[in-house]
């Protein structure tokens, strides 16, 4: 699918596919620096994680061991629910482990506060954060992020992982979402 495919759906094309590539590769340029000589755990949060993934590992030098956990605050709809549900937990034991959690969007920062206090409290060596989103504007508890991608527009977006009801994650750039889909003005 594509953005002419989208027909009305899509309000505007925010960051186009290859500039979402080129900033991962970026990404992951610091990411090796800093890993350099150490045993690296990349956790994807699944279900938006998963584009900016497995971007990300192919383009990392350093050697890696990758895990998933699931969780949802969102639902079906365009707001946090504020209650982060695990339905899928890591297969691996983090104790004594470098992490990185990789994330597609970081917008109020429920999730990643409450998946960052979960993991602490497994004793991991470190453990950081790596967004390919960020919304400044929308974050209501401070986050403390290593590697962020695009700061962007207090707007819902879609696409690259990002879904709204489940659809149009597989896009393979970022979009706005035309507010008639979803209700708004
Ligand atoms: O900073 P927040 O306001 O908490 O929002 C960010 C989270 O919301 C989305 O996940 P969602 O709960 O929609 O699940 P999904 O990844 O399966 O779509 C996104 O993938 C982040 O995990
Ligand atoms: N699809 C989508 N999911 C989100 N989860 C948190 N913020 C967003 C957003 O802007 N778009
Ligand atoms: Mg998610």
């Amino acid at each position: 699918m594509d953005a002419a495919d989208m027909g009305q759906d899509l309000s505007s094309v925010l960051i186009p596919e290859e500039d979402l590539q080129t900033k991962i590769k970026e990404l992951a340029g610091k990411i090796d620096a800093d890993y350099a000589g150490k045993d690296l755990l990349i956790v994807g949060v699944l279900k938006g994680a998963v584009m900016v993934m497995a971007d990300l590992a192919r383009a990392l030098h350093v050697p890696v061991h990758m895990d998933w956990m699931a969780v949802s605050s969102y639902g079906a709809g365009t707001k946090s629910s504020g209650v982060v549900r695990v339905l899928k937990d890591l297969d691996t034991d983090i104790a004594g482990r470098h992490v990185l959690v990789v994330e597609d969007i970081i917008d109020s920062g429920l999730t990643l506060s409450w998946l960052m206090n979960n993991l602490k409290s497994r004793n991991p060596a470190s453990v950081e954060i790596c967004t390919l989103l960020r919304k400044p504007d929308a974050v209501k508890v401070p986050i403390d992020v290593r590697y962020v991608g695009f700061d962007i527009p207090n707007e819902f977006v879609i696409g690259f992982g990002l879904d709204y009801d489940e659809r149009y994650r597989n896009l393979p750039f970022i979009g706005t979402l035309a507010p008639h889909v979803y209700g708004g003005e």
